[in-house]
């Protein structure tokens, strides 16, 4: 049951959400099925709806949350967790079975791409159909809609079917309607990744600037950008809340543990030629999943491996992976000059007197491959793309992976 309200304080709830559940099918054919059957037993006045039924699973399961004016809810968790479900009956998309959702105000959404606009009607039109959605009059509309162009910056596509419009440029246009429009309750799905680095940059200012009199919920896999926006998190697994929080930092965290058991099998390959014994970070065993430090701390990765006799001169290389795949960060002996050469048990320890990595989780791959007679890469000895796992927890420098330290100095002129 959704309910719209009208405005009355400032700060009050705008968004008060009741354990809230929506379960869905996973085969189509049983689907319709128990739609129909759904729809007897309702006119009998019969409802089932806390039961799952044979293929039934909770997308969404016993949510509760609620949202003042000036608050930005994080909603994050890993594929399939149910954010989208949540934030769809939130919008009033589809029906929970369990629970209550009331909404005050008007409620800005950007949620499925494309969603909202009629792909046949020009931009400009699509402004015009949205606003009055919203409840605004032409004549408010008029007094906003050149702004909204200004900001998507679209001018020249305005008058063009929104069919025709590139997915960035969707969003671009459904961020500045649901923005620009000023909204009590501002909704924002992932989509926003969609646009580019400048138009996401200026999306999550402008939510900045909208927090004084808005509540957001703005679904992200980017912790970097929750952590710049929300200060409150909701950490959905399974359809259920595994945390509810306005320690951001601390729902960041649980996110990439989160992450870390779901992704912790690494690809490996190599000749056999160096054969991997066992591996510590800072004297932790490497199957432990997780190890938890701090930006600037020092971090020791020692490798004890099996080395087999016909192998020749070698490089160690380490990289640091961050969330997206992206190898951030390396400790490579070649470029410290240092190769290895040893036999048989070799143990060899590496020490990164400070640790540069902003907060988030950063696997760490390992390379052994021959320095080949000429000094180029030769065979590749031993190489496992994650070898262990490091979470780095100040979530104040999150914003970049890499954390340069700057020696500063300030002079006052005048
Ligand atoms: N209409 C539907 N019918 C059946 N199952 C659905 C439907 N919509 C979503 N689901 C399922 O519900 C679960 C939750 O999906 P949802 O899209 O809400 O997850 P999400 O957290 O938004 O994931 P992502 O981060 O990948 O966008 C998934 O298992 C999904 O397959």
């Amino acid at each position: 049951m959704i309910e719209e309200k009208h405005i009355e304080t400032n700060n009050e709830v705008l968004v008060k959400v009741e354990g809230l559940s929506k379960k869905f099918c996973k085969d189509l054919k049983t689907s319709l099925w128990y739609g129909v059957k759904d729809l007897v037993s309702n006119v009998r006045g019969n409802k089932q709806d806390r039961q799952l039924r044979d293929k039934e699973f909770w997308a969404v399961k016993d949510i509760n949350f609620e949202l003042r004016r000036g608050e930005c809810l994080g909603l994050i968790g890993h594929n399939g967790a149910g954010k989208s479900t949540l934030l769809k009956i939130l919008n009033g998309l589809i029906n929970p079975d369990v629970g209550k959702v009331t909404i005050k105000g008007r409620v800005g959404a950007l949620i499925e791409l494309g969603a909202g606009f009629n792909p046949i009607l020009s931009g400009r039109e699509n402004i015009y159909n949205n606003g009055a959605v919203l409840g605004f009059t032409k004549k408010e509309i008029d007094s906003k809609v050149e702004e909204i162009i200004d900001f998507a910056e679209i001018r020249e596509f305005i008058d063009m079917p929104v069919q025709n419009y590139s997915s960035g440029m969707k969003v671009r246009l459904g961020f500045a309607v649901a923005a620009q429009m000023e909204p009590d309750v501002l909704i924002i799905d992932e989509v926003l990744a969609v646009g580019d680095l400048g138009f996401r940059v200026k999306c999550l200012n402008r939510i900045g600037e909208l927090l004084k009199n808005t509540a957001v919920i703005f679904v992200s896999h980017s912790m970097p950008q929750v952590a710049r926006v929300a200060n409150k998190v909701l950490l959905m697994r399974n359809g259920m809340s595994l945390i509810y929080t306005d320690d951001v930092s601390k729902g960041i965290q649980d996110y990439y543990s989160e992450l870390m058991q779901v992704n912790s099998d690494g690809i490996k390959y190599g000749n056999g030629k160096v054969e991997l014994l066992n591996f510590s970070l800072n004297g932790v065993d490497y199957k432990v999943v997780v190890l938890e430090t701090k930006f600037q701390h020092p971090l020791t990765l020692t490798v004890s491996l099996h080395v087999k006799d016909e192998v020749t001169k070698y490089f160690i290389s380490y990289g640091f992976i961050d969330v997206d795949t992206k190898i951030v960060a390396n400790v490579f002996s070649s470029i410290n000059n240092v190769d290895f050469s040893g036999k048989g048990q070799v143990e060899i320890e590496t020490t990164i007197p400070s640790l540069l990595l902003g907060a988030g989780n950063y696997t760490i791959s390992i390379a052994i491959n021959q320095i080949s007679p000429l000094g180029n890469r030769g065979e590749v000895y031993y190489y496992n793309s994650n070898i262990a796992s490091i979470l780095v927890t100040d979530v104040l420098t999150a914003v970049a992976p890499v954390q340069f330290v700057g020696k500063w100095s300030e002079k006052v002129i005048l």
